[in-house]
C-alpha cells in the first residue's frame, strides 16, 4: 500500500503556499487523508536546519555547505514524515522538494545539477515524487508578490539579486526538458483561482490514476 508523493516547486512568489493549502482543504473535504508539509522544514529537525539556512543574517555560507544542509533537512523529512506518510495511503503534499535543489543550488548557484542530483540520490534513496506541478512566474512579479505579503519574512534566498532569480527561473525550465513526464508546468501569472483549477485538475487526475 502506497499513497501519492505530489511536490509543487517554482520561484519565489510563485503562489506554491497559497495554492497547495487550497488543494489540502479541497481534498480534505472530499474525504482524503492528505499530509501538507514543507521544505525545508516540515519537522523540527528540518526546520531547524531551515533556520541555520535562510536565518543567518549576514553570515556568508559557502555554496556547497548550503546544498548539504537541504539534502540533510530533506532526508530527516522524509523519514519521519513523507514516507510513514506514503506507507499510511495518504495523499502527501510538499511545498518544494529536490527539483529546488537542482534549480537553486544546481543551476543559479553554479554548482552542477548532475553534482547536486548525485549529493540528494544519497539523501533520498530514490524516493521521487509522482508528480511535480512547477508554477512558471517571472521572477520580478513573483519578488513583487513576497514584498507586498507583509506576513511574510524575507529571508536570505529571498534576497539574492534578481539575476540570480532568473536563473532559478531558467534551471526549472531546463528540469521540465529533463523530466517530461513528472514535471507539469502551470503559468501562475493567471490569477488564483485559475491556477487552483489547473492545480486541482491535475492533482484529481493523478488520484484517479492511482486507484
Ligand atoms: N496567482 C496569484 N496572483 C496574485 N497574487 C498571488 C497569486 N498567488 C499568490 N499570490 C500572492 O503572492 C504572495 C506570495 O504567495 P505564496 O506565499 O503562496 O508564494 P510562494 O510561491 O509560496 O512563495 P515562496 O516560495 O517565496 O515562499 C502572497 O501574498 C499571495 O497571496
Ligand atoms: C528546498 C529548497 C529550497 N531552497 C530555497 C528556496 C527558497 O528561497 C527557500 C525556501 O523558502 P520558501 O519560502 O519556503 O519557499 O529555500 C533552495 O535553495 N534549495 C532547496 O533545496
Amino acid at each position: 500500500m502506497r499513497g501519492i508523493f505530489i511536490t509543487i516547486e517554482g520561484p519565489e512568489g510563485a503562489g506554491k503556499t497559497t495554492i497547495i493549502q487550497k488543494v489540502a482543504q479541497e481534498l480534505e473535504v472530499k474525504g482524503m487523508d492528505v499530509i501538507l508539509t514543507r521544505e525545508p522544514g516540515g519537522i523540527p529537525i528540518s526546520e531547524q536546519i531551515r533556520g541555520i539556512i535562510l536565518d543567518s543574517g549576514n553570515l556568508a555560507m559557502d555554496a556547497r555547505t548550503e546544498a548539504l544542509l537541504y539534502a540533510a533537512a530533506r532526508r530527516q523529512h522524509l523519514v519521519e514524515k513523507v514516507i510513514p506518510g506514503l506507507q499510511s495511503g495518504a495523499v502527501v503534499l510538499c511545498d518544494r522538494f529536490i527539483d529546488s535543489s537542482l534549480a537553486y543550488q544546481g543551476y543559479a548557484r553554479g554548482l552542477g545539477m548532475d553534482e547536486i542530483l548525485s549529493i540528494n540520490q544519497f539523501a533520498i534513496q530514490e524516493l521521487m515524487p509522482d508528480q511535480t506541478i512547477y508554477f512558471d512566474i517571472d521572477p520580478e512579479i513573483g519578488l513583487k508578490r513576497i514584498e507586498t505579503n507583509k506576513g511574510r519574512e524575507i529571508n536570505r534566498l529571498d534576497l539574492e539579486q534578481l539575476n540570480f532569480h532568473q536563473m532559478v527561473r531558467q534551471g526549472y525550465k531546463q528540469l521540465l526538458q529533463r523530466f517530461p513526464d513528472r514535471i507539469r508546468e502551470i503559468d501562475a501569472s493567471q490569477p488564483i483561482e485559475q491556477v487552483f483549477l489547473q492545480t486541482m485538475k491535475m492533482v484529481e487526475k493523478l488520484i484517479e490514476e492511482n486507484e
